[in-house]
């Protein structure tokens, strides 16, 4: 297993679309990355140069100790020794599962009897044991991704590369195999790259996340650090579903642009004088029953619009002075057209003020 690094990353396409700026992102050995952005924002372009698909314009990448990228080299996909899953499982349908497999191998002129063996071995890891003579037409969404899975691993790759390799999958054979996918991979120590839109998968799954946004890197971390202390207002907005608010922060309070609201700055992160935006998580706005909110100049007051039942908590939206307000609401959820009041817990200011 090998660990990945992006040295100054920059990948212009013919044509002038920017692909990835700046990129300095090191996936150490064994550690389970989940890049996610926003569409458009660079996922499949970074994952594609560590490939080797796409030349970077300037930078370099390495895996393990090699340069397979920049520096005047660039190493040909095949030469990487990686491994790697789409969402399209592009198995041959004129191969049984265990010809799909063991092609890797064919390439690299592995003896037929140890190819054999290993084909076996790997069926087994990804749970398909004996499926060998199986036609791949004859196989379950789930369990074609599994081979693809299995050909991916099958000449004990330095590192794993999945793009949207879960996504076609539906629920709840997509969480088992999710949960498969995670434990397989620890007990392997596989270094992995994935690629999903789905924040929820990222978090769930990941050591780390990268957020993506223009084709650079707008925060990575741990789950809990990205979830609990965003960089950005676009990093907790993206993540989370922050509430984000423009406003100015003056003597001491955020008062909001558009809305009655101020904030005091000792429950607000990152607090400077000056224009900006606050976001606030949902989990952050806890709501109290008020018969007299949502009218006049009560700040503090709304009307739920929207009460949708989560497992954790409630997807409760607030309107309050023509704002609405997403809340995760813990205990007994509240109906449509109720009154409440906000009470604001923390919020996170960022300088960066939007268009
Ligand atoms: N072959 C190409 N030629 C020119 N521009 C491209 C090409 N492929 C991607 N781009 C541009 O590069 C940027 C990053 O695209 P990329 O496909 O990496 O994003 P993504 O985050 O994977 O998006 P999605 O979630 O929609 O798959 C976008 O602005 C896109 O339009």
């Amino acid at each position: 297993m090998s660990a990945i690094s992006l040295d100054s990353i920059h990948l212009d396409y013919p044509g002038g679309a920017v692909g990835l700026r700046g990129i300095d992102l090191h996936v150490a050995d064994g550690e389970f990355l989940a890049l996610v952005g926003p569409s458009g924002s660079g996922k499949t372009t970074l994952l594609r140069t560590v490939a080797g698909f796409l030349e970077p314009t300037s930078g370099t990448v390495t895996i393990g100790n090699d340069v397979v990228a920049g520096a005047g080299r660039s190493l040909a996909p095949e030469h990487r020794g990686l491994g790697m899953v789409f969402q399209q499982h592009a198995l041959w349908p004129h191969r049984s599962v265990g010809k799909n497999v063991s092609y890797p191998l064919e390439l690299a002129g592995v003896s037929r009897g140890e190819r054999r063996t290993r084909v076996a071995d790997v069926l087994e890891l990804v749970g398909l044991p004996g499926l060998e003579s199986r036609n791949p037409a004859t196989l379950s969404g789930g369990q074609r991704q599994r081979v693809a899975l299995a050909r991916a691993l099958v000449r004990s790759p330095r590192a794993l590369l999945l793009d949207e390799a879960l996504s076609a999958l539906d629920e709840p054979l997509r969480d088992r195999l999710r949960l498969e996918l995670r434990s397989l991979t620890r007990a392997a120590g596989l270094t992995v790259v994935h690629v999903t839109h789905d924040r929820s998968e990222a978090l769930a799954l990941a050591d780390r996340v990268a957020i993506l946004d223009g084709g650079a890197i707008a925060q990575i971390g741990t789950p809990e650090e990205l979830v609990t202390r965003p960089a950005s207002a676009f990093v907790a907005q993206f993540l989370s579903d922050a509430n984000v608010i423009d406003g100015v922060v003056d003597g001491g309070l955020f008062r909001a642009e558009e809305h009655p609201l101020t904030v005091p700055v000792d429950i607000i992160d990152n607090a400077s004088e000056g224009r900006g935006t606050l976001s606030i998580l949902p989990a952050d706005i806890s709501l109290g029953s008020g018969s007299d909110a949502g009218s006049g100049s009560d700040a503090d007051g709304g009307v739920v619009t929207s009460s949708l039942f989560g497992r954790e908590s409630s997807d409760v939206v607030v309107s309050s002075h023509g704002v609405s307000f997403r809340c995760a609401v813990r205990g007994p959820r509240p109906s449509v057209g109720e009154s409440v009041t906000i009470t604001i817990g923390r919020g996170i200011f960022d300088r960066v003020v939007r268009d």
